[in-house]
């Protein structure tokens, strides 16, 4: 063999130590030539094991820097010095090839404090809702409330104004602007539009039936209702809310975000005798209105922004398209990967539980709403003990992920709730692109999630990107440990989305051009500027994902995303 082709194939052999994460071998190997034991350190953090990631992601962490220092230490040099001018080739090679890796690991810390760096800048811009909640009462007589808009088991909401604001600005909702759907869902909203200008508020009256009549009691037994407060929603002498019979705990709040209600007050007053009561929901009337009703005479009252429809009430009319669908899942995802940080999880999640209105462009912006079944627990964060039947697992039994759904009670054990909302999105994903929900669905076609198989899963329309595609068989994926996390499934639609030259050669992509890309995205939704009441939705997701920037995350959904393509251009390839 030359010394030139020794060469070369030693700096192959050194580029495939990190590629193929051959490293732990290869530094045991070198270590023999050195007569000496070599310490690899264990991955600092556990990566997803049966995740399709090329395996050079399990050993990222490791003292790679230490080690080339090793194998470029003395003892190595005196073998590079020694012996045939072949294996001073490959030895040499060898030692430019862990140079690769030291350029590698300085390129990543580039990489990861690019990441950080954008995060904080991001960050600091704090997502504010638009409305002034400042303005609002704290009494139900500070309101003028209109029509019933909704209800649902737990309560009933109503349209309404505060009665020092002025109640029509002129301003039609936004809601006008979308021109999908038919002659007479236009004309419905329309009238709900112009009525969302006169009523810009909801109040969701909730039903009490043996919470007791104390304000303690009902913020007690409701707190959960109370998860998406601002920090002002409840008057300061209620604010410390006695949860499970003990007083002085004050409950989990998620902070403000875009595709998270924010309910701007919350108060207990006597049950009133609204529109449609008498016939609508008679039996969870107090005494005083219905004899014959159960309910207790005060009750909780939660005051938000009036949306002009919901998730369902929207995709029963329109198709949205394809673009606008992926946005819809990916706000979907932001607003579970925020609520998942900080230590909730909605356990509720479907269309009926999710608000939608529209952007000055006429794209839909979604709102996770209605937190009554969620867990947010203090002390237990996303995990559950699941010590006996009488443990409440949460809402929605069809769209329960399969490790809920599947939860067995005993002693010791616990469910992790961690992926479990984003495991819905997955599911709701299929009425956005306007199929049916298959784990709605009954007979032959409908699955359940305790026990449907991946291969079961219908196929979405042909048209919907092959991106997105890849997202939702993600999301339903059985296993928990081989389902990404919201955030990763989000970055991977961010990537697919907006990050198209960064990805666009499989065999060129590194974390390098990524950040690179980063860096463009930045300025560029730096330079577009706008506030929250004014951006789009479009910018706000871009927001979103710059604020919550993590290396890890991106090289994973990276990582996925290649994967995804390079097995679609096989099976293109083999058809
Ligand atoms: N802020 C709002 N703006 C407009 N409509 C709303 C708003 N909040 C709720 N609604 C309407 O009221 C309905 C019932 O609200 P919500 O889901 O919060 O009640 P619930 O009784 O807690 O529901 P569930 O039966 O899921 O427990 C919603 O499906 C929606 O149609």
């Amino acid at each position: 063999m030359s010394v030139k082709h020794a060469i070369s194939r030693g700096l192959e052999l050194g580029r495939s130590v990190f590629q193929l994460g051959l490293l732990k071998p290869a530094a045991r190997v070198a270590a023999k030539f050195r007569g000496e034991r070599l310490r690899v350190g264990q991955p600092a953090r556990t990566v997803q094991p049966q995740t399709f990631l090329p395996s050079r992601y399990r050993y990222y962490r490791m003292s790679l820097s230490g080690l080339a220092a090793q194998l470029q230490s003395r003892g190595f040099r005196r073998l590079l010095g020694s012996g045939s001018p072949r294996n001073r080739g490959v030895f040499l090679a060898l030692g430019l090839g862990l140079g690769l890796i030291e350029q590698q690991l300085e390129d990543d810390r580039k990489s990861s404090a690019t990441c950080q760096e954008i995060q904080a800048l991001f960050r600091k811009k704090k997502f504010q809702s638009p409305q002034k909640p400042f303005t609002l009462g704290y009494k139900l007589e500070d309101y003028v409330i209109g029509k019933q808009i909704g209800k649902g088991c737990n309560a009933a909401v109503y349209e309404a104004a505060a009665f020092a604001a002025p109640q029509d600005d002129g301003k039609c909702s936004l809601v006008e602007l979308d021109s999908s759907g038919s002659v007479e869902w236009q004309e419905a909203r329309a009238v709900r539009s112009c009525s969302i200008a006169s009523y810009p508020l909801a109040v969701k009256m909730m039903w009490n039936i043996g919470a007791g009549s104390s304000s303690e009691a009902i913020l007690s037994s409701m707190s959960q209702e109370l998860v998406p407060t601002g920090p002002q929603a409840v008057k300061q002498e209620n604010a410390v809310v006695p949860l499970n019979g003990h007083f002085g705990c004050v409950p989990k709040r998620v902070t403000a975000h875009p595709n998270v209600i924010r309910v701007h007050r919350a108060f207990t007053a006597e049950v009133p005798l609204l529109p449609g009561a008498r016939e609508e929901y008679p039996d969870v009337l107090p005494a005083r209105l219905n004899p014959a009703g159960l309910g207790n005479n005060r009750t909780l009252f939660l005051v938000m922004k009036n949306y002009p429809c919901t998730l369902r009430q929207y995709l029963e009319v329109t198709v949205p398209s394809r673009r606008q669908g992926a946005l819809m899942v990916l706000q979907l995802l932001e607003g579970v990967d925020h609520l998942c940080k900080q230590g909730v999880a909605h356990r509720d999640l479907k269309s009926d539980n999710v608000l939608l209105e529209f952007d000055s462009g006429g794209c839909p912006r979604l709102v996770i709403t209605d937190f009554g079944c969620c867990l947010a627990e203090r002390d237990c964060g996303l995990q559950l003990p699941f010590t006996s039947h009488w443990v409440n697992r949460g809402g929605n039994g069809c769209l329960m992920a399969p490790e809920v759904a599947t939860a067995v009670p005993g002693p010791g054990v616990v469910i992790d709730y961690s992926k479990a909302d984003a495991w819905a999105v997955g599911a709701m994903a299929y009425e956005v692109f306007g199929r049916p929900n298959p784990f709605y669905s009954t007979g032959s076609e409908g699955l359940e999630s305790r026990r449907y198989q991946e291969t079961q899963l219908p196929l979405l329309p042909a048209g919907v990107p092959a991106d997105t595609q890849l997202v939702v068989r993600l999301l339903l994926r059985r296993s928990p440990s081989k389902r990404p996390s919201a955030r990763v499934a989000a970055d991977i639609l961010h990537l697919s989305l907006w990050g198209g030259q960064a990805l666009a050669n499989q065999d060129q992509a590194s974390m390098k051009k990524i950040a690179d890309w980063l860096l463009c995205q930045s300025a560029a939704v730096l330079l577009r500027g706008g506030g929250p009441g004014r951006s789009s939705v479009e910018a706000e997701l871009q927001r979103c994902f710059l604020a919550n920037l993590g290396l890890e995350d991106l090289r994973m959904a990276a990582g996925f995303l290649l994967f995804g393509r390079e097995q679609q251009n096989r099976g293109i390839a083999a058809n």
